[in-house]
């Protein structure tokens, strides 16, 4: 596999880096680009790793994984194209961007795989799709399966699907984290302390999510077994149909799919 060079290290990029060297990835093989003295120092501080400029970083790198923003893309591959060693796979975890777009810019025939994680990968349950460019083979598609599946999931999917895997599964966890903020304000306003209504909210979330994984019961199903005929649950859920809230999260997640789409134009 190499030398992998993560570069952009921030949210996205510090959680698969931290993630890697939780998998039993050695620092010496990981190298990290960055730009700001102070954050570069944080980094080798805290991981142990070597963090550098953009160019000599791509240089030595057999893998280089790209985790900036998708209106830093640009600029970020014009500056390293010229330095990507012959044969390395070119990794981009950047929402909109396409493989198109990177192959445009890198040497021709350089092998890209798009990528997209999300934060939950910073406890090992992340959720990845992952989809070849055109100069992939199953060999590249298995070593960038193997970077990401030391975070959590990984799935294949064909790279018209990334812009709503992004709505879905990328920007995922911010509607749960979204969806826990209302229902700990509830609890607060219905008169919980605010401790108890956190506990309560989280460790919900937590046992809802691990019924829909381990029983594999549609959740219309678990929905309905909460659902007592003339109870609480259904004057809740009769108050969220009545403001529309199902109808929001789809025209929400259109949202963000065409928001994606947009960004691959650098908007
Ligand atoms: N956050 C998330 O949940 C997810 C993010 N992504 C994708 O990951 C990518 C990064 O997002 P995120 O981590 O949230 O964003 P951040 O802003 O936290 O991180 C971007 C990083 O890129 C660095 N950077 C910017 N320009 C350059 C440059 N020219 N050379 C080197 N480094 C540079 C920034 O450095 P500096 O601090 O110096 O500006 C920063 O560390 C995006 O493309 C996003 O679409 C994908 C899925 C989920
Ligand atoms: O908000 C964003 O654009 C990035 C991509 C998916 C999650 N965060």
């Amino acid at each position: 596999m190499g030398l992998v060079a993560v570069i952009g290290a921030g949210v996205m990029g510090e959680t698969l880096l931290s993630g890697l060297l939780r998998a039993g990835r050695a620092p010496g093989d990981l190298v990290v680009a960055e730009r700001r003295p102070d954050r570069a120092a944080e980094l080798r501080a805290k991981y142990g790793v070597e963090v550098i400029g953009n160019v000599e970083a791509v240089e030595k790198a057999d893998t280089v994984v790209l985790v900036v923003k998708p209106q830093d893309m640009g600029a970020v591959v014009d500056e390293i194209a010229g330095s990507v060693k012959p044969g390395a796979l070119v990794v981009s975890l950047a929402a909109g961007i396409t493989t198109e777009f990177l192959e445009q810019r890198l040497p021709a025939g350089t092998p890209v795989v798009r990528v997209m994680p999300n934060t939950p990968a910073l406890v090992d349950q992340g959720m990845a799709a992952i989809s070849a460019g055109a100069h992939c083979d199953d060999e590249h598609l298995a070593h960038a399966e193997s970077l990401l599946s030391a975070v959590g999931k990984v799935v294949q999917v064909a790279e018209k699907h990334q812009d709503a895997v992004t709505a879905i599964s990328g920007s995922g966890p911010a509607y749960i984290f979204y969806v826990t903020e209302a229902m700990i304000e509830a609890g607060v306003f219905l008169g919980l302390p605010r401790t108890t209504a956190t506990e309560l909210v989280v460790q919900t979330l937590y046992g809802a999510a691990t019924m829909l994984r381990e029983t594999g019961d549609h959740p219309s199903v678990l929905r309905e077994n909460v659902t007592s005929p003339g109870g609480t649950t259904v004057a809740a859920l009769r108050t969220l149909d009545d403001h529309k809230v199902r109808a929001a999260f789809i025209s929400a997640l259109e949202a963000a799919r065409d928001r994606s789409h947009e960004l691959a134009s650098g908007q």
